[in-house]
């Protein structure tokens, strides 16, 4: 059963917050979604946000900014929670970059992990029917962007579910997690010591082995002062990847930003329009 949190009018459309029992995850789970100002009965194209290290699923819709452009476009945002929460696993709450907020978008093999923080089965397939079925939505025409881990997250899925995703875009992701510290750690619990599981949930390695995947393009924005950069995101081992995959790319650099949500504020106009033109190609 779906719960409605809460609803309110935004930009013409609604600003939902909804509960449900996520089968995948084995507890309730949080999401919300802007459904955009449309004729009723029309399918409209959805586009999934994967948000980062310590944010729920309001962080986005509070502070990205994004429901003007949607509203404009016609498009659905969907944005689920970062991990399962109240799992009782012993230290989920510890720290910020591991467990309750930081599920990475992966489906967990170890223990305690894996009976809960099952996120990549959950976005890619139960939360998406959901949506599918629950609202006036075009499955043929979804998109996927995120923040960060939640950039990750984006790029991860697209690459391993690329017949779900048919545009993907990100800010400051962590673009190879097995060579970054926050990667290295929750890979290190949620995947065990194997690098051959990890590198099949890093974007660089899943770059290398792919050939041209997404030949629309793919759009980064990423800032220059962003206090990540150097040690957790990487972008240059993904630019990388994406020239021995010729795979297009569009990396942004911009003096002056941070990693934070007024970065990504300023920059989200462009991410809507780059979705709404690669759906629409
Ligand atoms: N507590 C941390 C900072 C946590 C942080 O910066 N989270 C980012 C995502 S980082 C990668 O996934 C975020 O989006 N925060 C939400 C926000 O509202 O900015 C620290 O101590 O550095």
């Amino acid at each position: 059963m779906l719960d409605i949190v809460s609803e309110h009018r935004c930009f013409g459309g609604v600003q939902a917050f909804y509960r449900h029992d996520a089968e995948t995850i084995g507890l309730p789970m949080n999401f919300s979604v802007f459904h955009p100002p449309v004729e009723s009965r029309k399918l409209v194209p959805v586009l999934f946000y994967l948000a980062g290290l310590t944010c729920t699923e309001e962080t986005f819709m509070i502070k990205a900014g994004a429901q003007r452009w949607a509203a404009q476009h016609g498009i659905m945002l969907v944005a689920p929670d970062t991990s399962p929460r109240n799992t009782g696993i012993e230290g989920a709450d510890k720290d910020w970059d591991l467990g309750h907020g930081a599920g990475f978008y992966l489906d967990a093999t170890q223990g305690p992990w894996s009976r809960h923080f099952r996120m990549e089965s959950y976005v890619v397939h139960e939360l998406r029917e959901l949506i599918v079925r629950e609202f006036n939505a075009n499955e043929k025409r979804i998109g996927i962007f995120g923040h960060s881990m939640g950039g990750h997250g984006a790029l991860v899925l697209a690459l391993r579910h690329p017949d779900r995703y048919c545009s993907v875009s990100a800010f400051a992701p962590i673009c190879s997690p097995m060579r970054a510290p926050w990667g290295q750690k929750a890979f290190s619990h949620y995947l065990g010591s194997d690098q051959a599981a990890w590198a099949q949930y890093d974007a660089s390695e899943l770059m290398k082995q792919r050939s041209t995947p997404f030949p629309e393009g793919l759009l980064i924005d990423q800032g220059l002062q962003d206090k990540f950069l150097q040690e957790q995101l990487l972008p240059v081992e993904f630019e990388r990847a994406c020239i021995e995959a010729r795979q297009p790319l569009t990396l942004r650099l911009h003096e002056g930003y941070d990693h934070g949500y007024y970065f990504i504020s300023s920059f989200m106009q462009d991410h809507m329009q780059f979705h709404h033109g690669v759906m629409n190609a």
